[in-house]
């Protein structure tokens, strides 16, 4: 991509060719009519409020799909840092999990009485996939680093200058648009790199094919905002 956030942390890859050819998918999901919305500031706060309640149930499925990955990880990774990395995402999901308790109290939102909607079940159904060990670690890190790339650049974008996102918004954009979390998603892609230049075409296959999965997945969880399930 023209302005590849993880340019300088090492070469354009195998992720930086698909990027390039699934370029349009990708753009459908980092942005998303939700995330211009925010960025432009005219979401609706009873979307955005949809969006929250149902990310909550999403990020509490997504812990056991990162503990899994930390076993495969364990298991089949060459690079003992991989575990860190994982870990430090572990972490953040942790943080996460708090941080959606507590937007819910500013929202007014009960979070014990959110039903999850088609598009969610669909995901974590789709995560729950991954956590099978016969499902290689190449393709399950090259899932997760998509996931929270996704949301790290969807973020970002409502933060770059010039743009309209409401003062109640911003939290929500820096938890996941901060430069940080950027770097954090370049190390998972520098690891996602690495476990595909040395995997089978059939393992490169399947972790591509993943991909498209999650911008899907990803595209279908924006729609929930509006209503569509
Ligand atoms: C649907 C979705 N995708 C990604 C993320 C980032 N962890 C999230 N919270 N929710």
């Amino acid at each position: 991509m023209e302005d590849d956030a993880c340019k300088g942390s090492g070469g354009e890859g195998i992720i930086g060719t698909w990027l390039r050819k699934h370029r349009l998918f990708y753009l459908g999901a980092t942005r998303h009519p939700f995330i211009l919305n925010i960025r432009d500031g005219a979401v609706d706060f009873p979307s955005f409020k949809r969006w929250l309640g149902q990310d909550y149930i999403f990020v509490r499925a997504f812990v056991p799909f990162v503990a899994a990955l930390l076993l495969k990880a364990w298991r089949d990774s060459d690079d003992q840092s991989d575990i860190e990395v994982i870990l430090g995402g572990m972490a953040a999901l942790n943080d996460e999990i708090a941080w959606f308790k507590k937007e819910a109290l500013k929202w007014d939102i009960q979070l014990s009485s959110i039903v999850p909607q088609k598009a969610n079940q669909d995901y974590c159904r789709f995560l729950e996939s991954l956590l099978h060990p016969d499902v290689e670690y190449t393709v399950a890190i090259t899932a997760f680093w998509v996931i929270e790339a996704v949301y790290q650049e969807s973020f970002a974008h409502c933060l770059e200058e010039g743009s309209g996102t409401p003062p109640e918004l911003r939290d929500t954009c820096e938890r996941w648009g901060n430069d940080d979390f950027g770097k954090y998603c370049c190390s998972l892609r520098k690891i996602a790199d690495r476990q595909l230049e040395k995997a089978s075409d059939d393992v490169r296959v399947k972790a591509e094919g993943t991909l498209l999965y999650v911008l899907e997945h990803e595209v279908a969880f924006w729609n929930m905002s509006h209503g569509e399930a």
